[in-house]
């Protein structure tokens, strides 16, 4: 298919908003609410990176979508529009296209995202998206990681370790259970939490490299030290029943759920769990049935430069 069918078959029927020009001018245009402050975020999924090139299409056009409406979501934005970059290989054909198409058009649904843009491109080896995703906030009310203040409580949204169970199995490494494989490739970013945590949260961020590694960045950017119980991490039942444990869980990634502190005395909305505390000082300290557990070399998925 030529660039110009991509964008005019594909792409155009998902821009459907003013903002787009029907995908037919240099740029979108875009009018921000009054009195609001612009979020914008931006996040790559590349092939063998971060999903698999045999992957279902409309699977990698929701999680990109997803991933970073998640963003948005950490700092208590409420979702705009997006700009969609596509570099695709000889393998992503009109099938693939037409199925990447789709999901993501799923998904911009879902999440209230306009397709305002983008770019695409043809002839690398293995296919990379990208997307900016825009959001708003009321002014000066966005979430951040650096509030967290001693005597705070840390909690978590939905069930941690999920995707990382999901990614075994998509790798053929553990037996399939479909639920489980739908948190690696479906993944819900908590929107309506986020927004909800504005005025409460102290601090906030998603968790999309592993429970830990993102916990030690809040608690580095809020100057404080996290007591994780370990006891208190949510587990699906699924994951329960797939013999998941808790440390594995807080380590495995691709969880796209809010992490967040609050006063002791706030009320924190339905769908979260308090795993822990803010503490004076620096760092993590983990806890298992009242027992110091040391942290672990790896404690989830960074990139290497
Ligand atoms: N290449 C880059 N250039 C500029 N800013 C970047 C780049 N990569 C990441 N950032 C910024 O660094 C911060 C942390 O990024 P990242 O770790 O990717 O966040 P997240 O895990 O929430 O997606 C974000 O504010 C992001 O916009
Ligand atoms: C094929 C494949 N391998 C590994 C993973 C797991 N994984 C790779 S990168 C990553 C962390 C998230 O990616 P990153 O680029 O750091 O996103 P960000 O934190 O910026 O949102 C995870 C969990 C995956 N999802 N798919
Ligand atoms: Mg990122
Ligand atoms: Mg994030
Ligand atoms: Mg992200």
């Amino acid at each position: 298919m030529a660039e110009r069918d991509f964008i005019r078959a594909l792409m155009a029927p998902l821009a459907g908003s003013a903002a787009a020009r029907g995908l037919a001018d240099d740029a979108a245009v875009w009018t921000p609410p009054l009195g609001r402050q612009l979020v914008l975020t931006h996040d790559t999924m590349a092939a063998g990176v971060h999903f698999l090139a045999s992957d279902p299409p409309g699977d990698v056009g929701w999680k990109l979508v997803a991933v970073n409406a998640s963003d948005l979501a950490a700092m208590g934005a409420r979702p705009a529009g997006a700009l969609l970059s596509v570099a695709l290989g000889t393998g992503q054909d009109a099938d693939w296209q037409a199925g990447f198409a789709r999901g993501l058009g799923q998904a911009l649904d879902a999440f209230g995202l306009a397709l305002w843009g983008g770019d695409t491109v043809s002839g690398v080896a293995a296919p990379v998206l990208g997307m900016t995703v825009v959001g708003h906030v009321e002014a000066g009310r966005a979430l951040g990681r650096g509030g967290a203040q001693p005597g705070d409580r840390l909690w978590v949204s939905g069930t941690i370790g999920d995707a990382g169970l999901g990614l075994a199995m998509a790798q053929g490494l553990a037996p399939m259970q479909p639920w489980l494989l739908k948190r690696l490739r479906r993944p819900m970013p908590r929107l309506a939490l986020g927004a909800a945590l504005v005025g409460v949260a102290s601090a906030c961020m998603d968790v999309s490299d592993g429970l830990l590694i993102d916990a030690e960045r809040l608690a580095a950017a809020s100057s404080v030290g996290l007591a994780i119980d370990l006891d208190a991490v949510p587990l699906s039942e699924a994951a329960r029943a797939a013999g998941l444990s808790a440390i594995e869980a807080v380590v495995s990634g691709d969880d796209y759920e809010l992490l967040f502190t609050a006063p002791a005395d706030a009320v924190v909305s339905a769908g979260a769990c308090c795993i822990g505390s803010v503490v004076r000082g620096a760092g993590l300290a983990l806890n298992a049935d009242g027992h110091a557990v040391p942290l672990p070399a790896r404690r989830g998925w960074e990139h290497a430069l």
